[in-house]
Protein backbone atom coordinates (compact mmCIF):
# COMPACT_ATOMS: atom_id res chain seq x y z
CA UNK A 1 0.00 0.00 0.00
CA UNK A 2 1.45 3.89 -0.43
CA UNK A 3 0.17 7.22 0.15
CA UNK A 4 1.50 10.44 0.74
CA UNK A 5 1.59 12.59 3.66
CA UNK A 6 2.77 15.98 4.33
CA UNK A 7 3.17 16.70 8.75
CA UNK A 8 2.12 20.10 9.04
CA UNK A 9 2.56 22.41 12.53
CA UNK A 10 0.22 20.58 14.50
CA UNK A 11 2.90 17.87 14.27
CA UNK A 12 6.07 19.64 15.15
CA UNK A 13 8.62 18.63 17.43
CA UNK A 14 11.90 20.58 16.95
CA UNK A 15 11.21 23.46 14.97
CA UNK A 16 10.20 23.11 11.41
CA UNK A 17 10.46 19.44 12.27
CA UNK A 18 7.66 16.89 12.90
CA UNK A 19 7.44 14.81 16.56
CA UNK A 20 8.84 11.30 16.72
CA UNK A 21 5.73 10.89 18.50
CA UNK A 22 3.45 12.23 14.99
CA UNK A 23 5.31 10.02 12.65
CA UNK A 24 4.94 7.02 14.55
CA UNK A 25 1.40 7.48 15.14
CA UNK A 26 0.84 8.15 11.14
CA UNK A 27 3.50 4.63 10.33
CA UNK A 28 0.99 2.69 13.27
CA UNK A 29 -2.41 4.16 11.44
CA UNK A 30 -0.50 3.63 7.98
CA UNK A 31 -0.43 -0.02 9.40
CA UNK A 32 -4.38 -0.03 10.47
CA UNK A 33 -5.25 1.26 7.07
CA UNK A 34 -3.37 -1.67 5.73
CA UNK A 35 -5.10 -4.38 7.45
CA UNK A 36 -8.13 -2.55 7.22
CA UNK A 37 -7.90 -3.18 3.40
CA UNK A 38 -7.12 -6.38 3.65
CA UNK A 39 -10.12 -7.26 5.86
CA UNK A 40 -8.51 -8.39 8.67
CA UNK A 41 -9.35 -6.60 12.19
CA UNK A 42 -6.21 -6.56 13.98
CA UNK A 43 -4.22 -4.37 16.44
CA UNK A 44 -0.94 -3.25 17.09
CA UNK A 45 1.01 -5.68 19.78
CA UNK A 46 4.80 -4.22 19.18
CA UNK A 47 5.43 -1.25 16.87
CA UNK A 48 9.11 -0.22 16.26
CA UNK A 49 10.12 2.98 14.00
CA UNK A 50 13.67 3.88 12.64
CA UNK A 51 14.48 7.43 12.78
CA UNK A 52 17.27 8.01 9.65
CA UNK A 53 16.77 11.63 9.09
CA UNK A 54 14.89 14.57 10.12
CA UNK A 55 10.95 14.51 8.90
CA UNK A 56 10.45 17.93 7.97
CA UNK A 57 6.76 19.80 8.15
CA UNK A 58 5.73 20.78 4.84
CA UNK A 59 7.53 17.97 3.20
CA UNK A 60 5.70 15.85 0.82
CA UNK A 61 6.84 12.06 1.47
CA UNK A 62 6.11 8.81 -0.05
CA UNK A 63 4.90 6.02 2.82
CA UNK A 64 4.72 2.21 2.00
CA UNK A 65 3.42 -0.70 3.96
CA UNK A 66 3.14 -4.35 3.35
CA UNK A 67 2.47 -7.75 5.18
CA UNK A 68 6.15 -9.29 5.60
CA UNK A 69 4.74 -12.58 6.58
CA UNK A 70 1.74 -14.11 8.82
CA UNK A 71 2.18 -16.58 11.41
CA UNK A 72 -1.95 -17.65 12.80
CA UNK A 73 -3.09 -14.71 13.95
CA UNK A 74 0.18 -12.55 14.04
CA UNK A 75 0.79 -10.69 11.59
CA UNK A 76 4.52 -9.11 10.63
CA UNK A 77 4.13 -5.75 8.82
CA UNK A 78 7.27 -3.56 7.55
CA UNK A 79 7.01 0.35 6.85
CA UNK A 80 8.89 3.12 4.93
CA UNK A 81 8.72 6.53 4.05
CA UNK A 82 11.08 8.19 1.60
CA UNK A 83 11.44 11.80 0.61
CA UNK A 84 11.04 13.16 -3.00
CA UNK A 85 14.33 12.39 -3.61
CA UNK A 86 13.68 8.41 -3.04
CA UNK A 87 15.73 8.49 -0.02
CA UNK A 88 14.34 6.32 3.44
CA UNK A 89 13.82 9.14 6.22
CA UNK A 90 11.81 6.16 8.48
CA UNK A 91 11.15 2.96 8.69
CA UNK A 92 8.68 1.20 10.40
CA UNK A 93 8.21 -2.89 11.71
CA UNK A 94 4.90 -4.10 13.64
CA UNK A 95 3.64 -6.85 15.16
CA UNK A 96 -0.58 -6.48 14.74
CA UNK A 97 -2.55 -9.44 16.31
CA UNK A 98 -6.20 -10.18 14.67
CA UNK A 99 -8.92 -9.48 16.98
CA UNK A 100 -12.43 -10.33 17.24
CA UNK A 101 -14.94 -7.33 16.63
CA UNK A 102 -15.20 -7.54 20.69
CA UNK A 103 -11.71 -5.96 21.04
CA UNK A 104 -13.41 -2.55 19.81
CA UNK A 105 -16.68 -2.69 21.88
CA UNK A 106 -14.17 -2.67 24.97
CA UNK A 107 -14.32 1.10 24.12
CA UNK A 108 -17.51 1.84 24.23
CA UNK A 109 -18.20 2.62 20.50
CA UNK A 110 -20.66 0.21 18.61
CA UNK A 111 -19.26 -2.75 17.67
CA UNK A 112 -21.05 -3.33 14.39
CA UNK A 113 -18.64 -4.95 11.34
CA UNK A 114 -16.90 -2.66 9.53
CA UNK A 115 -16.26 -3.33 5.30
CA UNK A 116 -13.36 -3.62 4.05
C1 LIG B 1 -15.94 0.29 16.93
C2 LIG B 1 -16.51 -0.35 15.69
C3 LIG B 1 -15.86 -1.62 15.26
C4 LIG B 1 -14.48 -1.43 14.72
C5 LIG B 1 -14.16 -2.45 13.66
C6 LIG B 1 -12.72 -2.58 13.29
C7 LIG B 1 -12.01 -1.30 13.10
C8 LIG B 1 -10.56 -1.53 12.85
C9 LIG B 1 -9.79 -0.36 13.30
C10 LIG B 1 -8.33 -0.68 13.39
C11 LIG B 1 -7.67 0.52 13.95
C12 LIG B 1 -6.20 0.37 13.92
C13 LIG B 1 -5.56 1.66 14.26
C14 LIG B 1 -4.05 1.58 14.21
C15 LIG B 1 -3.52 0.59 15.15
C16 LIG B 1 -3.84 0.91 16.58
O1 LIG B 1 -3.74 2.03 17.04
S1 LIG B 1 -4.34 -0.38 17.57
C17 LIG B 1 -4.38 0.37 19.22
C18 LIG B 1 -3.14 0.06 19.99
N1 LIG B 1 -3.07 -1.31 20.35
C19 LIG B 1 -3.83 -1.82 21.33
O2 LIG B 1 -4.61 -1.15 21.99
C20 LIG B 1 -3.64 -3.28 21.61
C21 LIG B 1 -3.59 -3.53 23.12
N2 LIG B 1 -3.18 -4.91 23.36
C22 LIG B 1 -4.11 -5.90 23.40
O3 LIG B 1 -5.32 -5.67 23.35
C23 LIG B 1 -3.58 -7.30 23.50
O4 LIG B 1 -2.25 -7.27 23.93
C24 LIG B 1 -3.63 -8.06 22.12
C25 LIG B 1 -2.94 -7.26 20.99
C26 LIG B 1 -5.11 -8.30 21.75
C27 LIG B 1 -2.89 -9.36 22.23
O5 LIG B 1 -3.24 -9.97 23.46
P1 LIG B 1 -3.12 -11.55 23.63
O6 LIG B 1 -4.14 -12.21 22.76
O7 LIG B 1 -3.17 -11.81 25.09
O8 LIG B 1 -1.71 -11.91 22.99
P2 LIG B 1 -0.22 -11.85 23.67
O9 LIG B 1 -0.05 -13.13 24.44
O10 LIG B 1 0.01 -10.58 24.39
O11 LIG B 1 0.71 -11.85 22.39
C28 LIG B 1 0.37 -12.61 21.24
C29 LIG B 1 1.63 -13.22 20.65
O12 LIG B 1 2.52 -12.19 20.18
C30 LIG B 1 3.85 -12.51 20.59
N3 LIG B 1 4.63 -11.30 20.68
C31 LIG B 1 4.44 -10.24 21.49
N4 LIG B 1 5.37 -9.29 21.22
C32 LIG B 1 6.14 -9.78 20.22
C33 LIG B 1 7.25 -9.27 19.50
N5 LIG B 1 7.75 -8.06 19.76
N6 LIG B 1 7.78 -10.06 18.53
C34 LIG B 1 7.27 -11.28 18.25
N7 LIG B 1 6.23 -11.81 18.89
C35 LIG B 1 5.68 -11.07 19.88
C36 LIG B 1 3.65 -13.22 21.93
O13 LIG B 1 4.80 -13.97 22.26
C37 LIG B 1 2.44 -14.07 21.62
O14 LIG B 1 2.86 -15.22 20.91
P3 LIG B 1 2.10 -16.66 21.12
O15 LIG B 1 2.40 -17.04 22.53
O16 LIG B 1 0.61 -16.37 20.88
O17 LIG B 1 2.73 -17.52 20.05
Amino acid sequence: MRARHVFDERHVGAPGIAHGGAVATVLDDLFGFLLYLIGEPAVTRHLEVGYRSPVLLGTPYLLEAGVQRREGRKLFVRAQGTDEGGAAVVEASALFLVVGLEHFARGGGDAAPVAP
